[in-house]
């Protein structure tokens, strides 16, 4: 079927009520960057719905795309028809019989904006509905939960068809809730926490530490490729690479082993605020999960929070591992996080870190370390790059094996 365009309706943005306009205005902005692939398109955003007419397009490559634009709560193929009922009803079937099978259940569903038009909505359900009731007798008219809803929409500029909705990503558009900094290491939950940071609407920016040569280039391809499945919901996305090595060997060499680990994550943290504040990010995210490992108790994130007064949103803190996993897979984030590339953290790891580590201790056994100067040079040697969701880092499948051998 040739559809004329997408008819998207928006998500929870509908109740916002006088933020209304700057949120259309941000997904419509996030829709175009998304679907910038397709040049033919042209994208109209009105009061309660966006309409994508296709001029051509592909339908089902454009509607790939829409699936990832975080603010819609659902979009459908529709089909433009001239505003006279004979046109209609021509359409009506060939829409009908490529779509619904036989002896499907549906139902007529209009709305009207045009309120000049010479049919109102009851008028049109039943003339729709006599009219397939002759054409297509094999459908069986059902009004609650029908198998397929024909949604006929009398606008000003034409009568629009669908009989397919698909489901949006929801969650809501892409920069309406400011800027934050996401802490991304290699594993499986931080990108999770990205994803969900992203569907609120969080616009992120990802901050890696990593530790050459104790790290390889695997490990940090590892982490841009990670941004890069998560650029689709966004368009693209800036990636913060910020040197730790010269950190971890002075905590390494100068903080009782118990503490190594608190102390580091303390440094992350306060490295990525000093981030956020010269980048205007407004929170930091990481992907922390209450008890999974010892930095994790919640005695560890006290003592690690305490650097900062930042707000610090943890999306998967009270997730089961299992649940986050379900969602890596769904994002496709998974399969390469799995990848056994060691991270900065990992290599550093004390056999027995603390599990209920002391603030006051972790602050006294900082005074033994150049906190401020580390922190400058860390700061002066970050790189910043901005990645696509077309970028590749890796050659998954040889890296492997090179990393294995
Ligand atoms: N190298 C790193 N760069 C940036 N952030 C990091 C790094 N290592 C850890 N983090 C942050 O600290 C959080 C906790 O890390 P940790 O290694 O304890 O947990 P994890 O369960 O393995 O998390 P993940 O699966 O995200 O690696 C991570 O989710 C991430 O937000």
């Amino acid at each position: 079927m040739q559809y004329s365009e997408i008819m998207v309706r928006y998500g929870e943005l509908s109740t916002k009520g006088k933020n209304r306009q700057s949120f259309i205005g941000r997904l419509n902005g996030n829709v175009a960057k998304a679907l910038h692939e397709f040049p033919g398109l042209t994208i109209r955003p009105k009061r309660d719905r966006l309409h994508i007419e296709l001029n051509g397009e592909d339908a089902d490559a454009v509607m790939a795309r829409l699936s990832q634009v975080f603010g819609i709560q659902s979009f459908s193929p529709s089909l433009a028809v001239e505003k006279d009922m004979t046109k209609v009803h021509e359409q009506v079937l060939a829409l009908m019989n490529e779509t619904v099978p036989e002896g499907s259940s549906y139902k007529v569903n209009t709305r009207r904006s045009d309120h000049e038009f010479e049919l109102d909505t009851n008028a049109m359900n039943l003339d729709v509905g006599d009219f397939l009731s002759d054409a297509r007798p094999d459908l069986v008219v059902k009004m609650k939960d029908p198998d397929f809803i024909l949604r006929v929409e009398v606008r000003r500029e034409a009568i629009f068809l669908s009989t397919t909705t698909i489901k949006g990503a929801g969650g809501l558009p892409v920069g309406t809730a400011g800027k934050a900094m996401l802490m991304l290491s290699g594993g499986i939950d931080s990108p999770v926490a990205g994803y969900y940071a992203l569907k609120r609407g969080v616009e992120i920016e990802m901050v890696h530490f990593f530790s050459p040569p104790y790290t390889s280039d695997n490990a940090l391809a590892k982490a841009k490729e990670l941004t890069a499945k998560l650029a689709p919901y966004v368009g693209g996305i800036k990636f913060i690479q910020v040197p730790f090595t010269e950190v971890q060997e002075e905590v390494k060499a100068k903080v009782p082993e118990g503490y190594l680990m608190t102390v580091q994550r303390r440094m992350m943290l306060r490295l990525t605020e000093a981030i956020a504040q010269q980048r205007d990010g407004l929170a930091i995210f990481n992907g922390e999960s209450v008890g999974q490992v010892a930095s994790q108790t919640l005695e560890s994130m006290a003592a690690i929070n305490d650097v900062t007064t930042m707000p610090i949103i943890r999306p998967v803190a009270t997730m089961d591992k299992n649940e986050i996993i379900a969602v890596a897979e769904d994002i496709d984030t998974y399969d390469l996080s799995i990848m056994p590339f060691e991270d900065c953290c990992t290599i550093f790891a004390p056999p027995a870190p603390k599990t209920r580590p002391k603030t006051d201790r972790a602050r006294y056994y900082e005074t033994k370390i150049d906190v401020d100067g580390l922190m400058a040079r860390a700061l002066e040697g970050i790189k910043i790059t901005e990645i696509k969701a077309s970028d590749q880092f890796m050659n998954q499948a040889t890296d492997l094996i090179a990393e294995l051998l």
